[in-house]
């Protein structure tokens, strides 16, 4: 669906993404961790053309489907995003205007792509909140971002960016500014949306944990460069990259045995394990 092909990006003629190539396959989840300024939001902002006036493609294409991103002008890149690809942010307010209510920001968005009534509209939003576990939906749409708790503003901005039913989702950090709990719910929230419509997200983020609860595949990026790819399984038992090595070494243990938390990703002949819901209790979902 998204393949990226030897990318490099520059800002001002330094490079912020060098020779990345990755790919991302109907309904997949990939994660892609790194440390600060390894070049992961400048990769995911490539993705919709949105680098800004110093951000450069220099060489590289962007595929999805059939179509060279890169290639295509604003105006066709407009009726792609929100669209075919939605993106949400760390800042869940960001993906909001802060004076209009959430109800009018769904009509908005599905106003730019399709003919529909504002109650069709609403109609579409509030069944995708009730889906991301919102209660109360009616009430939701009524508010304003300002109104609701970070962990339900983040909720509500994975429905704004789904209302479109996107093909592929790209997430900037979903569960970085959010406590462990609320963490944990958004990240089930993400991986019930790619069950029920078969989206697939790209996310990059700094949290191995977070990546080790989602994906199906990860990247590893450093310095700009995609040090390391393969499945989660391969990349989190079999790391070669000393940074890779360091990320996984650095997730927290809590004190907790490794026998009290199945499942395991386990590869027994070298005893080397890494548990499943270790990282799902660092993320908050239980003990
Ligand atoms: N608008 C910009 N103008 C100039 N340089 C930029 C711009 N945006 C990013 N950069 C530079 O590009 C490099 C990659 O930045 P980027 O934000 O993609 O990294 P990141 O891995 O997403 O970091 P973080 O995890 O902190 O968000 C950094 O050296 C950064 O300083």
């Amino acid at each position: 669906m998204l393949n990226i092909d030897h990318l490099n990006i520059s800002y001002n003629h330094t490079p912020a993404v060098q020779d990345l190539s990755l790919a991302v396959g109907a309904g997949q989840i990939v994660g892609i961790a790194g440390e600060s300024g390894s070049g992961k939001s400048t990769m995911l902002r490539s993705i919709t053309g949105l680098l800004g006036k110093e951000g450069k493609i220099t060489s590289g294409d962007i595929w999805f489907e059939n179509r060279q991103l890169q290639l295509l002008g604003e105006k066709e890149m407009e009726k792609i995003r929100g669209k075919d690809i939605s993106m949400i942010f760390q800042q869940p307010e960001s993906s909001f205007d802060p004076v209009t209510t959430i109800g009018k920001q769904f009509c908005e968005a599905l106003g730019v792509h399709e003919k529909i009534s504002k109650k069709e509209a609403l109609g579409r939003g509030m069944e995708l909140l009730k889906k991301l576990h919102f209660p109360d939906p009616e009430r939701i749409m009524d508010s304003y971002a300002f109104e609701l708790s970070g962990g339900m503003c983040q909720r509500a901005a994975i429905a704004l960016g789904m209302v479109c039913n996107p093909k592929l989702l790209l997430a900037d950090e979903p569960t970085s500014a959010l406590d462990v709990t609320v963490q944990s719910q958004t990240a089930d929230a993400l991986m019930e949306l790619r069950e029920n419509f078969g989206t697939a997200i790209l996310m990059v983020t700094h949290n191995i944990g977070v990546i080790a609860y989602m994906a199906d595949y990860v990247g590893i990026m450093y310095n700009g460069k995609l040090v390391e790819w393969g499945k989660k399984e391969e990349i989190l038992l079999e790391a070669e990259h000393p940074y890779t090595k360091a990320l996984i070494r650095a997730v927290p243990r809590f004190g907790m045995s490794y026998e009290k938390q199945p499942p395991y990703i386990a590869d027994t002949e070298n005893e080397k394990r890494i548990s499943v819901s270790e990282t799902h209790w660092i993320l908050g979902g239980g003990k």
